[in-house]
């Protein structure tokens, strides 16, 4: 039958009742869903779920309010240079940072842990976070350790050895019950726990090799995909340090490497690890010896900065602002690091008013790394 229009001068038909109480409710759904969809992602429904919030509210927990300070890696140094590919890893990238040429770069050097005025110590697990900074704007931002394997795959164990490895105010060390606790419910974490405790540890900073650990995808421009893992390696010769070595002041380590900065630019070789098929995308897993490695350049930092007034304060170094040519893999770690990064970043961003100076200060810089 034909639709009859409708008389557009007529009055609407009144709604039943039923109708209108359908409609009323409809309206009110919709925020309530939006509400109840933030409050599940701020795990306000969920107290147990673990969520950025959680997690970040734990490294404060345990390490006591910094406003102003990263929740983790809170103590750190600016730094800039450039790095100069190569050109060789185009052939696994079409990221435009490996074409040959000069890329601007913004790094941070640091601590690994939540307490910005620790005093420095060879055994602390070091950091350095790059930030590329192609012409294209098609960034890639990468933060990398000096251990050589991470000791979980997931972020709950992430979580659980958090919670497990705090000193015990008694003692200062943690409490071996809560460590075999863990160690039971995460077996699988021993043979990484055994590697990262065998490695060498070496002087400082500048003589590091640091690991970006988690697998990713690297797209070439013809469409393959390989899974890589990264790490940058110092020009710098490696001088090996006894971990256990007493700090030689509270800033020993940042101060060395001011002072070696000043004296001439410091390098590190950026090498891409290329796994094959059946190796393990999960960070807590080491790939067979002998994969090949391809050398995509030399990363070289040339100046640092006091955090207080230096470009990488304000960079969030989430591992997953990636360019095309380089994606996640099914590695659950920088999905987790990227939402608890944000969620530290948010925090500190909303502090800036009421940070005090950070540990290696600006007049450190400019005496030279004398403090
Ligand atoms: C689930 C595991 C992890 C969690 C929850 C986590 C958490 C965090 C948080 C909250 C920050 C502070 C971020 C900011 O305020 O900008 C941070 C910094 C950092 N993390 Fe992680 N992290 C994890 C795994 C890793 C892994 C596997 C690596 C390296 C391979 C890593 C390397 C770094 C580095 C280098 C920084 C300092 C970045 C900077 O200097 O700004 N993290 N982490």
């Amino acid at each position: 039958m034909p639709e009859i229009p409708r008389d557009p001068h007529r009055p609407k038909p009144a709604l039943r009742p039923t109708a209108t109480m359908l409609r009323l409710g409809l309206v009110g759904a919709v925020p309530l869903c939006l509400v109840a969809a933030f409050a599940y992602t701020g795990g306000w429904l969920t107290p147990h779920r673990l969520t950025q919030h959680r997690i970040v509210a734990t490294f404060e927990q345990l390490n006591g309010k910094h406003p102003g300070f990263r929740r983790n890696h809170a103590k750190g140094m600016c730094a800039t240079g450039w790095f100069e590919s190569s050109g060789n890893a185009v052939a696994v990238s079409k990221a435009g940072l490996f074409a040959p040429g000069r890329v601007p770069v913004v790094g941070r050097f640091a601590f690994a842990g939540g307490m910005p005025f620790m005093a420095d110590k060879p055994a602390t697990v070091r950091s350095l976070a790059l930030r590329f900074l192609p012409a294209s704007g098609e960034e890639w931002r990468t933060g990398m350790i000096n251990i050589p394997i991470f000791p979980v795959d997931t972020p709950e164990a992430f979580y659980a050895q958090l919670l497990a490895s705090q000193p015990d105010p008694a003692t200062g060390k943690p409490d071996p019950a809560k460590m075999q606790a863990f160690a039971a419910a995460y077996p699988h974490t021993t043979a990484a726990g055994a590697m990262i405790k065998a490695r060498t540890v070496s002087s400082g900073f500048a003589d590091s090799v640091y690991n970006g650990l988690d697998t990713f995808r690297f797209i070439n421009g013809t469409g393959v995909a390989t899974p890589v893992r990264w790490s940058v390696l110092p020009v710098q010769p490696v001088v090996a340090t006894d971990p256990a070595a007493p700090p030689p002041a509270a800033n020993g380590l940042f101060d060395a490497l001011i002072a070696q900065v000043a004296q001439h630019p410091v390098q590190w070789r950026l090498v891409l690890t290329l796994g094959q098929a059946g190796d393990p995308d999960a960070p807590d897993l080491p790939w067979p010896a002998g994969r090949q490695q391809v050398d995509a350049g030399t990363v070289t930092l040339d100046r640092v900065q006091s955090e207080d007034a230096g470009p990488c304060t304000d960079v969030n170094y989430d591992p997953t602002v990636l360019p095309a040519g380089i994606e996640t893999s099914t590695d659950a770690i920088p999905s987790a690091r990227s939402a608890a990064y944000a969620r530290s970043f948010r925090l500190r961003e909303g502090e800036r008013d009421v940070k005090p100076p950070s540990a290696v200060t600006s007049q450190d810089i400019a005496s030279g790394g004398k403090s």
